[in-house]
């Protein structure tokens, strides 16, 4: 049998004394693209906190391919292959949109940054073929006639691609999305849709948090829903939508409020 390419078991977060998450286990497959769901406060964020490093669980295993990552920095866990993107887009305003996608390319580049400022031999002959590979990024997410303009003059749903460009450069085995379609206008959604598709479709397993439950339920190989610090369902969509406890806890069944010190 195949590892799991994530594993998360039993993991717990406090933060200030409160347990923001507290008893978290699910997995993800090489292959998969996973949504992690639940209502506001359940504890999404958090759990994507955990796995990337940036935050120490007080209890719990997280596991990539295989290894033990928890007290590794979120430094080092990208650079295993784990990726997140954030929800807020993390692209420069000011830059154009082809230098964005050549920095986010420089970053993983062999030789680095030191390398490109030292102009070590090999450099320049990388630096070209940087320059060839950020057009065909910007082409796999449909920018590529925007590489020109500033990367603050897209449109919001455009700047969200890049976003999502700018995360997959790195290539990674895992890349963790937050909330990628927040405040997308349908046909914004539409193509974010397609372009998680493309990525997956490339060999990259995605786990994302996102609200947008016609979206999750549409690209989703399987679901994990969180509710109040643990997870309540883990299954394919058409499973979770009729889960008596996942409508419960969207529909207000059970109070999201004043569960933490308790837990
Ligand atoms: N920095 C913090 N300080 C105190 N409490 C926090 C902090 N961050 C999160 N919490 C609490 O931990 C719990 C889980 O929060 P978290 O942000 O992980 O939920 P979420 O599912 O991502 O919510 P949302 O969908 O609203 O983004 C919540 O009760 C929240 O109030």
């Amino acid at each position: 049998m195949t590892v799991p390419l994530l594993q998360v078991e039993h993991v717990m977060v406090q933060i200030g004394g409160l347990v923001a998450v507290s008893d978290l286990s699910f997995m993800v497959n090489e292959g998969e693209v996973v949504s992690l769901i639940g209502p506001n406060g359940a504890g999404k964020t958090t759990a994507f906190n955990a796995i990337t490093g940036y935050m120490r669980p007080r209890r719990g295993a997280v596991r990539f391919a295989g290894r033990d990552i928890i007290g590794l920095s979120p430094e080092r866990i990208a650079a295993l292959g784990l990726v997140r993107s954030f929800q807020r887009t993390s692209i420069f305003g000011a830059c154009t949109v082809f230098d964005n996608a050549l920095t986010a390319l420089h970053l993983r580049g062999r030789s680095g940054l030191l390398g490109a400022f030292l102009a070590l031999p090999g450099t320049r002959r990388e630096e070209a073929l940087l320059r060839g590979e950020a057009m065909a990024m910007l082409d796999f997410v449909g920018l590529a006639a925007r590489a020109g303009l500033r990367a603050d003059s897209l449109a919001y749903g455009e700047q969200r691609r890049l976003g999502i460009a700018l995360a997959a450069a790195a290539t990674p085995r895992l890349l963790l999305l937050d909330e990628p379609a927040a405040g997308l206008n349908p046909s914004e959604t539409a193509e974010c849709m397609a372009l998680i598709r493309q990525l997956r479709d490339r060999g990259t397993t995605v786990l994302l948090v996102e609200h947008d439950m016609a979206m999750v339920m549409r690209i989703s190989d399987r679901v994990v829903v969180l509710n109040q610090g643990r997870i309540i369902a883990d299954g394919p969509p058409e499973t979770i939508r009729q889960d008596p406890e996942v409508i419960r806890a969207y529909l207000g069944g059970a109070p999201l409020g004043g569960h933490h010190a308790a837990a």
